[in-house]
């Protein structure tokens, strides 16, 4: 799939814009704050209706203005059609096809991407937090079952938690709507792991050997699920719920004092293991790129897997982080299968022919204009 056009009014620094696109290699250049990451963060938020930068859409409304807009036209197997965002201070607004989608799980999924940004070299080294947010955000793009139940689950969360804060200090709780809320959480947080389960293994099975060949055979890449100890891949939906019902039955008069949830797939981890040992603690940083680079090309991988369409790749101002070796990697793979944008304060970072056939656009100032010309 490919993004045809995008127009954006009121968004972040643009006033107004409109581009329409090469299918292949778009790059922009401009100099620092003046936009570049901006148009990216649009196209990520027109697939995923919500930032990878902020989690108040109200900060991508340009200052002044009462909302912002975010159109665009994809390509698909099936032909071009468009897709609308509307972010106002009363929530957003999005269409398919000029029809508004109420629930934001069904507008989700209409166009794939994949971002890569300087932050994704911390997957592997940041906080599990980043980890979730990964496979959340991976999992949701090719399932609206799963984003329904996380977002089912996080509510039923916000719920029990607010009961254990009110009663935070206390020796026990007898509390029918507690007893209920458990209940539900229990079920949601079994469904949200199965999928992370599976999720787990076939990133394993398309990233492995994307690391084998950046790493020209030397390593392994093993992708593990973490959710709560005792809980594994190969036991039933119901032997899952009894451990995590038993954890939670340990862990009341705990939950009690602190006032929060302690057991549940909102403390679940992704460990990633280099040639058996963990790539966290252990890895180098050249291992830690391979890997993130890797996981990277994978989620490419299973997105066409599981749609049959490939992404659009997003590499904000990731390229001059990577040495030649693994940029030359990185461009060979999607050379002409993936439409991608490229941002970039200095396009003689990148050597690679590739980027000598690219669309290119100067950004100045929330101001983007195309220019085709020789680099
Ligand atoms: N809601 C907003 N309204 C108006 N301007 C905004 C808004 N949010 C951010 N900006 C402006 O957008 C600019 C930043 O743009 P962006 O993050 O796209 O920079 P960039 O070109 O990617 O730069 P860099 O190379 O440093 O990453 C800043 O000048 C910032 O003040």
């Amino acid at each position: 799939m490919h993004i045809d056009e995008l127009k954006l009014t009121n968004y972040r620094n643009y006033e107004k814009l409109a581009l329409s696109f090469s299918p292949q290699i778009n790059v922009f250049i401009g100099e620092n704050a003046q936009g570049k990451t901006n148009v990216m963060e649009a196209i990520y938020v027109l697939a995923m209706a919500k930032s990878h930068r902020t989690s108040n859409d109200r900060e991508l409304i340009r200052w002044g203005a009462d909302y912002g807009k975010i159109e665009g036209v994809v390509e698909r197997k099936y032909g071009p059609f468009p897709l609308e965002l509307v972010l106002s201070k009363k929530g957003k607004k999005a269409k398919v096809n000029h029809l508004e989608q109420h629930r934001l799980s069904d507008y989700i999924g209409q166009l794939n991407v994949v971002m890569f940004a300087p932050e994704d070299l911390h997957l592997i080294k940041g906080s599990p937090q980043v980890r979730r947010r990964f496979l959340d955000m991976e999992i949701g793009q090719v399932s609206r079952v799963y984003l329904h139940d996380l977002l089912s689950f996080q509510k039923v969360l916000r719920q029990r938690n607010s009961i254990l804060r009110a009663n935070q200090g206390r020796n026990g709780l007898q509390d029918v709507m507690f007893d209920v809320y458990t209940e539900q959480y229990i079920e949601l947080a079994v469904q949200i792991m199965r999928k992370r389960f599976a999720f787990a293994e076939l990133l394993q099975k398309w990233a492995e050997p994307i690391h084998a060949g950046i790493s020209r055979g030397k390593e392994e890449l093993r992708v593990i699920y973490e959710p709560l100890k005792g809980i594994s891949p190969d036991q039933s939906a119901g032997e899952m719920a009894e451990r995590l019902g038993s954890r939670l039955a340990e862990l009341k008069s705990r939950e009690l004092e602190r006032g929060v949830t302690l057991a549940g797939p909102h403390r679940d981890d992704l460990t990633f293991l280099v040639n058996g040992h963990n790539v966290q603690t252990y890895g180098s940083q050249g291992q830690q790129r391979t890997a993130a680079l890797s996981l990277k090309l994978a989620e490419i991988e299973l997105l066409k897997q599981e749609t049959g369409e490939s992404p659009v790749l997003l590499l904000d101002d990731v390229l001059s982080e990577l040495d030649d070796y693994r940029q030359s990697h990185l461009l060979n793979t999607i050379q002409g299968q993936v439409q991608t944008f490229v941002t970039t304060t200095n396009i003689g970072g990148i050597n690679h022919e590739t980027i000598r056939q690219a669309e290119l656009y100067h950004v100045e100032a929330g101001k983007a204009s195309a220019e085709k010309k020789d680099v």
